[in-house]
C-alpha cells in the first residue's frame, strides 16, 4: 500500500537518508530522493506531486516550487536560505523551515581554526614539510594572535561563538550587524568602514542576501590592513571572488581561509587555490556526528509536524500562519 505522503529529498551531505525515512514514517509519509547532482529540469520533475520538499544545497527555484502544487512545506536541512526562493513559498502560503542552531560550536571551531592555520602558517608549513622541506624561513613571521583583533562580519549565534572562543586566545572582538545589538556580550559594535580598517582578522558570519552579496568587493579589500586576513564560513558570494584573487595577488590583504564558495564545488584548477597564502576546506565547516544527528531528526520533525497539521518549529516565513 502506498504511502499517505511523499516527501522529496533534493540532495544531501550525508551517505543515506534512514533517519529521515524512520521520522516521516512515523506519519505514514515515504521519502522519494532525486538523483545526485539533480538539475532543475529534473528537480521540476521529481517535486511533481509531492507533499514536501526538504533540500540541503540544491536550488529550490520558483519552477520547482510551482511543480509541487501539492506542497505544503519545505524545510532547509541547514541554515542558510539562500538556496530556497522563500518569497515565493511565501507568495503561495507554504511554510518554510530551517534549523538554525545546528552547528554553532563546527562553525565556529572550523573559522577559528582556519584563522589558526593561517595566522600561524600552519597550513604552508604542514604542505612544506610533507614535500620533504623542513624548514620555516619561506613563511611569513607570524604576530602573536593574542595581540590581534579580530572583527566579525554578522554578530548571530555563529559570529558570537566565535567571538567567545577568539577571546580565549586573547583577541580584541568588535563586530558589525544589521542591529548593532552587542547581545550583552560587551562586544564593540563599529560600523563596517571601521571593522575593515581595525581588524587584522576578519571573519564573515552573516547569511546571503541581496544586500550583503559581494560585502567584500575591491573596495573593502583596499580598505583592510595590508598584513590582514579573510576568514569565511558563511557563504562564497558574500566575497566578490575575482576581487579577492586581484587583493591576494597584490598583496593588499595578507591571505584567506575559506570554506564556502561561489559557484560551488569551486573550478580548483584555478592556480589560486595554489598560493601560498589561501587556505580551501570543501564546505565542511557544520559537520559533525552531533550536528547532523541534530540537523536529520529536526529538520524530518518540521516536515512531519506540518503534514500532520501542526506548526512547525522554526517556520522563517511566519507570515504564510497569518
Ligand atoms: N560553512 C558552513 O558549513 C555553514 C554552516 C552554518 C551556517 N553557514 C552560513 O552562515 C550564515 C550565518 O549563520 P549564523 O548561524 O551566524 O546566522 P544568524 O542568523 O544567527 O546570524 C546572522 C548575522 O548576520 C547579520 N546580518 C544579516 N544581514 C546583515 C547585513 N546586511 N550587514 C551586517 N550584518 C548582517 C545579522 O544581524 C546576524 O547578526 C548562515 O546564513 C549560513 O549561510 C555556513
Ligand atoms: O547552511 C548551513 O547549515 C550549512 O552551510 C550547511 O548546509
Amino acid at each position: 500500500m502506498s504511502a499517505k505522503y511523499r516527501v522529496l529529498i533534493t540532495d544531501r551531505a550525508w551517505p543515506d537518508c534512514e533517519v529521515e525515512k524512520r521520522e516521516l514514517a512515523r506519519v505514514d509519509a515515504e521519502v522519494i530522493e532525486a538523483p545526485p547532482g539533480a538539475d532543475e529540469a529534473t528537480l521540476v520533475e521529481c517535486a511533481s506531486g509531492v507533499d514536501a520538499i526538504a533540500t540541503c544545497w540544491a536550488q529550490v527555484t520558483q519552477a520547482v516550487i510551482d511543480s509541487a502544487p501539492d506542497c505544503k512545506t519545505i524545510a532547509r536541512l541547514g541554515i542558510g536560505l539562500d538556496n530556497i526562493d522563500v518569497a515565493h513559498a511565501t507568495s503561495l502560503k507554504i511554510p518554510v523551515t530551517n534549523v538554525p542552531d545546528y552547528c554553532i560550536p563546527e562553525v565556529a571551531d572550523h573559522a577559528i581554526g582556519l584563522m589558526l592555520a593561517s595566522l600561524r602558517n600552519i597550513a604552508f608549513l604542514n604542505q612544506q614539510t610533507k614535500q620533504g622541506i623542513y624548514d620555516l624561513s619561506a613563511a611569513p613571521l607570524p604576530r602573536r594572535v593574542g595581540t590581534l583583533t579580530l572583527g566579525l562580519f554578522g554578530f548571530g549565534l555563529t559570529g558570537q561563538a566565535v567571538a567567545e572562543r577568539a577571546r580565549a586566545f586573547g583577541m580584541q572582538v568588535i563586530a558589525t550587524n544589521s542591529s548593532g545589538n552587542d547581545y550583552g556580550t560587551g562586544t564593540r559594535m563599529v560600523a563596517f568602514e571601521e571593522l575593515l580598517e581595525e581588524s587584522d582578522v576578519i571573519s564573515i558570519h552573516a547569511p546571503l542576501t541581496d544586500a550583503t552579496e559581494h560585502q567584500f568587493d575591491a573596495a573593502a579589500f583596499q580598505k583592510m590592513k595590508s598584513n590582514a586576513i579573510i576568514v569565511n564560513t558563511a557563504r562564497g558570494a558574500l566575497i566578490d571572488f575575482d576581487a579577492l584573487k586581484t587583493a591576494v595577488k597584490n598583496e593588499d590583504i595578507s591571505g584567506a581561509a575559506l570554506d564556502v564558495f561561489d559557484p560551488e564545488p569551486p573550478d580548483l584548477s584555478d592556480p589560486f587555490f595554489q598560493h601560498d597564502r589561501i587556505i580551501a576546506t570543501p564546505h565542511a565547516a557544520f559537520i559533525s556526528k552531533e550536528s547532523l544527528d541534530e540537523l536529520r531528526q529536526q529538520a524530518a520533525c518540521q516536515v512531519a509536524d506540518v503534514l500532520v497539521g501542526k506548526q512547525p518549529s522554526n517556520v522563517v516565513n511566519p507570515a504564510v500562519y497569518e
